[in-house]
């Protein structure tokens, strides 16, 4: 896999791993005070992972819960546009947006995005098209269904883990096919979405194999439902099954940690590579 990333101006090293914060905008992060107050603690949100060592952080407007209705493209676009411009403008952030939408896509590349985090993997209309022409890498995600219907009855005919990865060595096709170099994809498995926690559980414990496409593996587990069903944990206490889980992802290839918890996730991800890049070295 590549060691550095081009993410517009930004360079992203990726000989160690790293950490993406969770910046979350959509209409519930702003219940409170309206929009201002809602942009300024966003703001202040990301300043702190960033403090934390976030390399990246991760804007999504669309809410992914199972069973949220479906925005239009303007209504995530006004969600997303004044935040990237500001983390771009003041924070000088290397700002990935968490979007299918195609005019998100450009517009909020146009603002100074580095990356695109598309959990539909390029595949709504005009999308790839969209990607193509912003420059920036893509991760491109496994999903079964839509957030409104994936968690009913996920199942497949293979298992879980060749099922993602036959899914995924489309789109990467796709995507070079379509003139979207190698170099700006990354893959990430897309736990949660559309699976059982024994199709998670496995799906972590093989995903060594997923770096035989010698790309950049992103992963996002932090806080998911996985935890809570095998700890018995409310969402608000799984930061310790969440970091248990970065640590194997870390050891099992993962190259990007999508995150809540910045600090505590540095820690555990850092003190993983620490054991794993010794034993390299010294052979
Ligand atoms: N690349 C990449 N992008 C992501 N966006 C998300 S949203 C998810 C969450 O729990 O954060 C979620 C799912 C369902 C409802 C709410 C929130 N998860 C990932 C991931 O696993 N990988």
């Amino acid at each position: 896999a590549p060691t550095w990333l081009p993410c517009g101006r930004h360079r992203l090293d990726l000989s160690y791993p790293r950490v993406m914060g969770i910046l979350n905008v959509t209409p519930d992060s702003f219940s409170d005070g309206g929009r201002h107050v809602a942009l300024d603690d966003a703001l202040r949100h990301a300043e702190r992972m960033l403090a934390e060592g976030a390399a990246i952080i991760d804007v999504g407007g669309e809410s992914t819960r199972p069973g949220a209705q479906a925005i239009t493209a303007q209504q995530e676009l006004d969600r997303v546009a004044p935040v990237v411009e500001r983390l771009v403008c003041e924070l000088d952030a290397l700002v990935s947006v968490d979007t299918s939408t195609p005019a998100v896509m450009r517009q909020t590349a146009a603002l100074g995005a580095g990356m695109i985090n598309d959990v539909r993997a390029l595949q709504r209309e005009g999308a790839l098209e969209a990607a193509l022409g912003t420059g920036l890498p893509v991760c491109l995600m496994h999903m079964q269904g839509e957030p409104q219907d994936m968690q009913q009855a996920p199942r497949y005919d293979a298992p879980i883990e060749e099922a993602v990865m036959d899914f995924l060595e489309t789109r990467v096709a796709a995507c070079e096919a379509a003139g979207l170099r190698r170099e700006r994809l990354l893959i990430d498995p897309g736990f949660g979405f559309g699976k059982t926690v024994e199709h998670n559980l496995r799906l972590l414990n093989r995903m060594d194999r997923m770096t035989r496409f010698d790309l950049p593996l992103l992963v996002g587990l932090s806080r998911k439902s996985l935890i809570g069903k095998v700890l018995g944990r409310p969402v608000e206490e799984r930061l310790p099954g969440g970091l248990a889980l970065a640590s194997l992802a870390v050891e099992r290839g993962a190259r990007i940690l999508r995150v809540h918890d910045v600090g505590p996730t540095m820690d555990a991800v850092n003190m993983t590579w620490a054991v794993l890049r010794e034993g390299c070295e010294n052979d």
